[in-house]
């Protein structure tokens, strides 16, 4: 059984390496598969509807799930040590979905010429994904990802309760992740309809999720998170956002 969840968790982080790096090809329109710009084509108010309906699975799936409601009952289901492996290959699966049924949206609303700024705003791209994959390592990469969990369940040890934490990135806002995918959603040179429409509705999903988290962050670190509430921005450094 111990075997079993150490396969179990292995594979559901192998898969999400791949889907994270397809994440990136599919929102920066890179290769020949689908990404945001390529892909099934509809007309544009089914495509709109579709789109929709993939961004809100997607925000219910990951936000719902992250709960410690939701986490309880599956812990009914599942044993406690694949809990977070099922969230991460569930996510897989919703992405997996979003990548193959994503419909483009033509129309163009920014196209960026001047040379130097696009240099920037690839820059920034790749500077947005960096600092989602770094400051997982600074929270917990292999907690979030499910691999400390199963790796605990194989040496019989058991998880220290969750520290209040703000290494380097935390220090300057509180939730580092979302910064890099809000930087990595929106720079782009080329805009598209159906580009802002998945950006919109990204950030959309991370300013809801923000407050559920904090709801359940408050609850865990008390007064220490209360406090960090009011001296530290929540997304952009320096702003009360
Ligand atoms: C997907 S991570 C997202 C973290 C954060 N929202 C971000 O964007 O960087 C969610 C996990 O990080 C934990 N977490 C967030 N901020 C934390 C902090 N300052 N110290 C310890 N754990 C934290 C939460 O308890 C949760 O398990």
């Amino acid at each position: 059984m111990r075997a079993l969840v150490l396969i179990y968790g292995t594979i559901c982080y192998t898969a999400f390496l791949l889907v994270f790096l397809y994440l990136i090809a599919f929102v920066g329109d890179y290769g020949d598969g689908n990404t945001l710009n390529k892909g099934p084509n509809s007309p544009i108010g089914i495509a709109f509807t579709i789109n929709v309906i993939l961004l809100f699975l997607f925000s219910i799936q990951h936000s719902a799930m992250a709960r410690p409601t939701f986490k309880r009952w599956l812990a009914k289901l599942v044993p406690a040590s694949i809990e977070r492996s099922t969230y991460v290959l569930l996510t897989n699966l919703v992405l997996v979905l979003l990548y193959f049924q994503w419909r483009p949206i033509d129309g163009l609303v920014w196209q960026i010429t001047n040379p130097a700024i696009i240099i920037i705003l690839q820059s920034l791209f790749w500077i947005g994904w960096a600092t989602v994959l770094c400051s997982t390592f600074m929270i917990n990469h292999f907690e979030l990802f499910g691999l400390r969990q199963i790796w605990q369940n194989w040496t019989r040890t058991t998880a220290a309760p969750p520290t209040f934490r703000t290494p380097f990135f935390y220090n300057l806002v509180r939730h580092p992740i979302y910064t890099g995918f809000l930087i990595a959603f929106w720079a782009t040179p080329t805009m598209t309809a159906g580009h802002l429409l998945f950006a919109s509705g990204m950030t959309l999903y991370i300013f809801i999720g923000i407050q559920f988290e904090e709801r359940d962050l408050l609850r865990i670190f008390g007064e220490q998170y209360q406090k960090y509430r009011k001296q530290v921005a929540m997304v952009i450094p320096g702003l009360k956002l």
